[in-house]
């Protein structure tokens, strides 16, 4: 997957190239990351990627220009990426991470990771100019309703969300199936040795390889869990057959 973040921070995205899971997909090279600093860009001495708002206002603005410059460069390096690969019929949108942007969730995530690749914008201050955005702008994201002085930490948590449900990415290719939200349910407790710590054991059910009863206890858990935390996660629910029968005998 090709990923090229715009940002005046670049040194941040450190953080996915050189640790963990995400690291080691860069290295396998299922994932492709280029950084470009639209600071780059600038044609003046002081390097200026930000003005002060027209109409007056607390805070700056990124200026359209640099940005333009900048995106269009992250389009000739996607293009470079798919035609070594021999491929001319690839989407890579420009997608914008802001607070006025669509919520990511489990179900977009599933929906982004197919894509071919992914332009990062990654705004700062108090916005980016309007132009810019309506022009190179395809998806406006938000991780959530509170505001971050960037757009890269929530760069880095929609790359991470993609990136871990990559074929071939995971230790265990199951384990993204079997998150949280997956099934629409929050995640079943997890345990490990010791079997006693302070005193408290392993639920038995765990211990008896019997696997149909493992499965009906972690579901089960996942319904109260899902119930007491997240009601409105519980109201959107469909059990599967299987999942009907043992949520009957939950309420026999
Ligand atoms: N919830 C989020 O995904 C999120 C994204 C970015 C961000 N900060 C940069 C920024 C960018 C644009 C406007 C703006 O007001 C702030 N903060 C939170």
């Amino acid at each position: 997957m090709f990923f090229a973040v715009i940002s005046i921070m670049p040194e941040m995205f450190r953080a996915v190239s050189d640790f963990g899971i995400t690291s080691r997909a860069l290295a396998k090279a299922q994932v492709v990351l280029h950084t470009i600093n639209p600071r780059d860009f600038t044609t003046d001495n002081y390097r200026r990627i930000d003005e002060r708002p027209f109409g007056g206002g607390p805070g700056m603005v990124m200026m359209a220009e640099p940005l333009e410059k900048a995106v269009l460069h992250a389009k000739d390096l996607a293009r470079e990426h798919f035609s070594r690969l021999g491929r001319d019929d690839y989407h890579c949108p420009v997608v914008y991470l802001s607070p006025q942007g669509e919520r990511l969730d489990e179900p977009m995530v599933c929906e982004l990771a197919p894509l071919d690749g992914m332009i990062l914008l990654c705004g700062r201050y108090e916005g980016v100019d309007e132009r810019f955005l309506r022009r190179y702008v395809e998806r406006e994201i938000s991780i959530g309703d509170y505001v971050l002085t960037g757009g890269e930490l929530p760069a880095m948590v929609l790359m991470d969300s993609v990136i871990r449900r990559l074929p071939n990415v995971m230790q265990d290719d199951n384990s993204a199936l079997e998150d949280s939200f997956v099934d629409g349910l929050l995640d079943c407790p997890h345990y490990t040795k010791p079997h006693e710590f302070h005193g408290e054991r392993v639920p038995d059910v765990l211990l008896s390889g019997h696997h149909a009863n493992i499965a009906k206890w972690r579901f089960l858990e996942q319904v109260k869990r899902t119930k007491a935390r997240r009601p409105d996660l519980w109201a959107a629910f469909t059990p599967n057959k299987e999942q009907s029968r043992w949520l009957k005998a939950l309420d026999d």
